[in-house]
């Protein structure tokens, strides 16, 4: 069997290497239309680390049932959220890319590349792993933007990341970031943000933790998401002080009918007003930044339930976006895990003009190679 690999003829042999960073995230439809929220849905719930299931039968039902329905009411929630600058999920995530360039820039003596790829959708991995290696990244570091590992998420990252590099001549060095939930940095970022928030609005009588669900059939066998954001969620609640009254943790956005990690955030929100809870706070920690399933399914559809139920307010407590405290803390992950690339050793400036050197000196072999 043969496969053809990507040659990427004239990069990087003759240019001194680069670092790269390429933040991930989920992806998200070109437009808040059923014809475009189409094919996403099918790429995301086609994936067979999102859906475990014998692949004919998901396939039937996938293609057969979901693709029929769920666009329209998709497409539907997207509306409710889009900007005049497009999908909340995309410009929050383009909003943090730059941020972390100008950050490392300002932090780091050698040429580092921050980049933005999305799972599903556009811009690709293979897309923008290639154009990082046109650009002379040697070297590539992998973060994807979901603090907690889960297979459905991080795991699928890592495939899309596999299948590229198993396909390059010549693939640069890699190494990716699995999880950052008990990050120090991110917990202050956390807990500094709901302070904020707190001190310019006052608190609310509790406060919510609202997690994105996957089957618990996937806790079962094995994947650590469920545990670590039960784990981020104690580190913030002892960074605040609070109990386990005062704070509370819960599922949300289940799709399907087999059962979710519990307990159900709209179910808790419903419980919570019933209970006589006059003012809710919510903050989704497993988001880096906003996106339908905070912005639309929290602090609209949940928010409606609450009200619904008898309660005064329901306040959704932004993600961090591209807030200098996520900044910082994202750059403190990047320089912990690209540790001993030249890139960012402080010596890499007197280093700078041998590997200018060295390079003139390869294109010049390769140059003198050819025309003999
Ligand atoms: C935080 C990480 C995420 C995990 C884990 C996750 C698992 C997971 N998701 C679905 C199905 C859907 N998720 C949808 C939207 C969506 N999911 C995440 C993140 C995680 N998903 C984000 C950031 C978003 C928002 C995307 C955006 O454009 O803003 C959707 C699409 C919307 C809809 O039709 O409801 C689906 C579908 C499954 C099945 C799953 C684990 C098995
Ligand atoms: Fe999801
Ligand atoms: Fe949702």
């Amino acid at each position: 069997m043969s496969r053809h690999y990507t040659g990427l003829a004239g990069y990087a042999h003759d240019q001194p290497p680069k670092a790269g960073v390429l933040l991930v995230n989920l992806g998200t439809p070109e437009a808040p239309t059923a014809a475009a929220v189409r094919p996403y849905l099918a790429e995301f719930l086609g994936d067979p680390r999102v859906i475990e299931y014998p692949r004919w039968l998901w396939w039937l039902i996938l293609h057969g049932v979901i693709l029929r329905v769920r666009p329209k009411r998709s497409a539907h929630a997207y509306a409710r959220i889009w900007t005049e600058h497009g999908s909340p999920l995309r410009t929050g995530s383009e909003g943090l890319a730059r941020a972390l360039q100008s950050e490392l820039a300002g932090r780091l003596p050698g040429p580092v590349r921050v980049d933005l790829a999305m799972r599903y959708g556009r811009p690709s991995v293979r897309e923008r792993i290639e154009a990082m290696q046109r650009e002379g990244v040697r070297r590539l570091l992998v973060l994807p933007l979901y603090p907690q590992y889960s297979a459905t998420s991080t795991g699928s990252v890592i495939d899309a990341v596999a299948d590229t590099l198993k396909t390059l001549r010549w693939p640069p060095e890699l190494r990716l970031v699995n999880d950052y939930h008990d990050q120090p940095e991110h917990i202050d970022a956390l807990a500094r943000s709901i302070e904020a928030f707190w001190a310019q609005r006052g608190r609310g009588d509790k406060l919510l933790l609202s997690f994105h669900g996957i089957p618990e059939r996937y806790l079962r066998a094995g994947d650590p998401y469920f545990c670590q954001c039960h784990a981020t969620a104690r580190l913030l609640r002892e960074k605040l002080g609070l109990d386990e009254e005062q704070m509370l943790v819960s599922f949300q956005s289940r799709v399907g009918r087999e059962r979710w990690l519990h307990p159900y955030t709209d179910e808790t929100v419903k419980r919570l007003a019933r209970e006589g809870v006059k003012r809710l706070d919510v903050i989704s920690p497993g988001f880096a930044v906003d996106c339908l399933e905070t912005l639309e399914e929290i602090a609209m559809q949940n928010r409606e339930f609450f009200l619904a139920g008898g309660g005064t307010d329901l306040r959704y407590i932004p993600a961090l976006n591209d807030s200098p405290d996520q900044v910082k803390a994202i750059a403190g992950l990047v320089l912990r895990h690209a540790q001993g690339w030249p890139e960012f050793a402080p010596d890499y400036d007197a280093k700078a003009a041998l590997l200018r050197q060295n390079a003139a000196k390869a294109r010049a072999d390769a140059m003198g190679g050819r025309t003999g």
